[in-house]
């Protein structure tokens, strides 16, 4: 129907010879340059360097929401960058998760933690997904079934930025990308969520790529790719 492999547990991320260009006043600025990574299934990784170096820029080309100048992004056998925006939606609806640095970018303010996992499962279920997560054993692996009905803006930093993550879980991803999942957070709650994202990572075998600037976060993940003005260093 689609094209695009069905959804099978966890799969890998390989990117070969990435480059990324951003137009700033008609020229270009190069933020990636030859970049190739890969990231097996089910395993996690950090993406880690100083600012500015192009974390983010990598972030979003391999969770395809970006193109990349030249180069190539596989989630599992397929080339993000041959897919065209309707197969790359579908893509990202049904197999890629991404959960943005802000959590409020992922939620719906005044939705309950449950109204915001049943909102998330819309894509994917739309795309033909039966085989999602159910909410309520997520919300308690998640530690968030005392407030399960309580609404997103009343909940604590630590508390949304879990819910985050659950909601990107509830849509049964087989990657999740995550942007700086624990910046806002202080260092105990930081922990907790680092732990979280680690632990459902494994126990639901998805493939996770963070980038963070959290030495704590990085080391607990199985490689960390480090990038210095757009390439990767050892
Ligand atoms: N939309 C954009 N337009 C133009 N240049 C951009 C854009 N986004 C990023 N850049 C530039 O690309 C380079 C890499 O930026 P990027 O945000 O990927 O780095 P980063 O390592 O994630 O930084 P930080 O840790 O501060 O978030 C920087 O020089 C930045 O100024």
């Amino acid at each position: 129907m689609s094209g695009i492999p069905a959804h099978s547990g966890a799969e890998g991320v390989v990117c070969t010879g990435l480059r990324h260009e951003y137009v700033v006043d008609g020229s270009p600025v190069v933020a990636l340059d030859d970049v190739s990574l890969r990231v097996e299934a089910g395993a996690t990784a950090a993406i880690i360097g100083p600012s500015g170096s192009g974390k983010s820029t990598l972030l979003t080309l391999l969770a395809g929401l970006q193109r990349p100048t030249a180069g190539s992004v596989f989630v599992g056998e397929t080339d993000l960058t041959a897919l065209d925006e309707r197969r790359l939606l579908r893509l990202r609806a049904t197999r890629l998760a991404v959960v943005a640095q802000n959590p409020f970018r992922n939620l719906l303010p005044y939705g309950t933690c449950v109204d915001n996992l049943l909102f998330a499962q819309r894509a994917p279920r739309s795309h033909g997904r039966s085989d999602l997560p159910a909410i309520e054993p997520l919300l308690d692996e998640i530690g968030l079934s005392r407030v399960a009905g309580t609404r997103c803006d009343r909940l604590s930093g630590g508390e949304r930025q879990r819910l985050a993550l659950a909601a990107a879980l509830a849509t049964g991803p087989s990657v999740l990308v995550t942007d700086e999942p624990t910046s806002q957070l202080d260092s105990v709650t930081g922990a907790a969520v680092a732990d979280l994202l680690v632990s459902t990572a494994v126990s639901r075998g998805v493939t996770v790529i963070a980038v963070t600037h959290d030495t704590a976060l990085a080391s607990r993940m199985d490689t960390r790719f480090r990038i210095a003005d757009g390439r990767l260093v050892p």
